[in-house]
């Protein structure tokens, strides 16, 4: 395990990859142009300011964790002042700041592209947790280059953050990810944009669904326009798939035939079938929780009264959202647990008197 890192560029992913060090006993040093985003990074445990002057000894392992544009030139600069042994980024697209390095004369031995496939709509340390990378893919793309040490450094960084470490060549990750995050990421950013010129009454009725497919859309569009060109042909290639399929489902609907329908859902059953290929979070299926909603009315305390009942009935809360209802003052929590638990909770709960319908996908139904 890299036991002294650098991180340069302590935003959402850089400040998150130092938390997680930090918690494994790695002494982290931290530096970022952006002197606030610097000093938050530091006063949230991050890790101590990288010193202007020569480290005395190079630390075993440095981390780029700039937007894609600035890995090459970072790199370079890092390589100068001899900060690392060895050198990776987290940058969302490989080949082009591979290339950019290797044009600008960096040594690509002692360095190894990385991608860690976890992240959030949030920027900077504010946003930052030390668990982000649990079982997650965070692929590394070796150059012909890199010295077998690099790599072995980038896999132990990608392990010590609980990640799984996937070994892929750069133009086949930027392909993958046009299709399992870039492009997928423009489509929610044009589903969000019709959103602009909603009216109340439809943002009024906007439920769950908009907001799984537009959660992404609050992004950071000068990180994403820097990650989108800098991957343009297969993320072009994915979006005109897409438009392919949106085009003909509307002009099936603009018929409005039984058989027309019968065409659009076909696109519904790949849909069905495309998602349920996602793998889960380890990297097996994904997991079948049960749902158990409550209403709730919106008052202090509820939420902690609620969990505490879940304590008492031994179960083991997976996940939480809650819907507000617009206008009234309540709303409907939904909790994800373990399918033969969902009964027992739901008991407890109405026990206790609040309204709990059945849980969907409890091991009863
Ligand atoms: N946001 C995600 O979900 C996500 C996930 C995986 C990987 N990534 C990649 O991680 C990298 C960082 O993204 P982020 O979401 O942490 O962004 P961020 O905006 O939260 O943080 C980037 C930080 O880099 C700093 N910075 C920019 N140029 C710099 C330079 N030349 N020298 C020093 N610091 C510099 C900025 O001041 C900022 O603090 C990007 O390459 C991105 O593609 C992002
Ligand atoms: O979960 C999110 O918010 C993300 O968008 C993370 C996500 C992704 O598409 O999966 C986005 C870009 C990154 O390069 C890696 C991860």
């Amino acid at each position: 395990m890299p036991q002294r890192i650098v991180v340069v560029g302590t935003g959402l992913i850089g400040t998150s990859i130092a938390l997680a060090m930090r918690e494994r006993g790695a002494e982290v040093l931290l530096a970022d142009r952006d002197e606030a985003a610097l000093r938050l990074a530091v006063e949230l445990g991050a890790g101590e300011p990288l010193p202007g002057t020569a480290l005395d000894e190079p630390a075993d392992l440095a981390v780029l964790a700039v937007p894609p544009a600035a890995v090459a030139v970072t790199l370079l600069d890092a390589q100068k002042r001899r900060l690392a042994a060895a050198y990776t980024d987290v940058a969302s697209v490989k080949a082009l700041p591979m290339a950019q390095a290797a044009d600008l004369g960096c040594d690509l031995t002692t360095f190894v592209a990385g991608h860690p496939l976890a992240g959030s709509e949030r920027s900077g340390p504010g946003a930052a947790r030390a668990d982000l990378f649990l079982g997650r893919p965070w692929a590394l793309c070796a150059a012909p280059q890199s010295a077998p040490e690099a790599v072995a450094a980038a896999r132990a960084l990608a392990k010590e953050c609980g990640a799984m470490p996937v070994e892929v060549d750069a133009a086949e990750h930027d392909r993958a990810v046009a299709l399992v995050s870039h492009g997928p990421h423009v489509v929610s950013a044009a589903v969000a944009a019709r959103l602009t010129g909603a009216d109340d009454v439809a943002l009024g009725l906007s439920g769950q669904g908009v907001r799984d497919v537009t959660r992404i859309a609050a992004s950071d569009p000068r990180l994403w326009i820097g990650i989108l060109s800098a991957n343009s042909q297969p993320v072009a290639d994915v979006l005109e798939a897409v438009a392919t399929d949106l085009a003909v489902a509307a002009s099936l609907l603009r018929d409005g035939s039984e058989e027309a329908a019968a065409h659009v859902a076909d696109l519904l059953l790949r849909g069905n079938a495309g998602r349920s290929r996602i793998p889960g979070k380890h990297g097996g299926d994904q997991p079948a929780y049960a749902t158990v909603q409550v209403v709730i009315p919106d008052r202090p305390g509820e939420l902690a009264m609620i969990f505490q009942a879940a304590g008492i009935a031994q179960v083991n809360i997976e996940d939480v959202t809650i819907e507000h209802s617009p206008g009234r003052p309540l709303g409907v929590l939904e909790l994800a647990v373990e399918p033969d638990a969902a009964e027992r909770l739901a008991d407890e709960l109405r026990a206790r008197g609040w309204s709990v319908p059945s849980p969907a996908g409890s091991a009863g139904t």
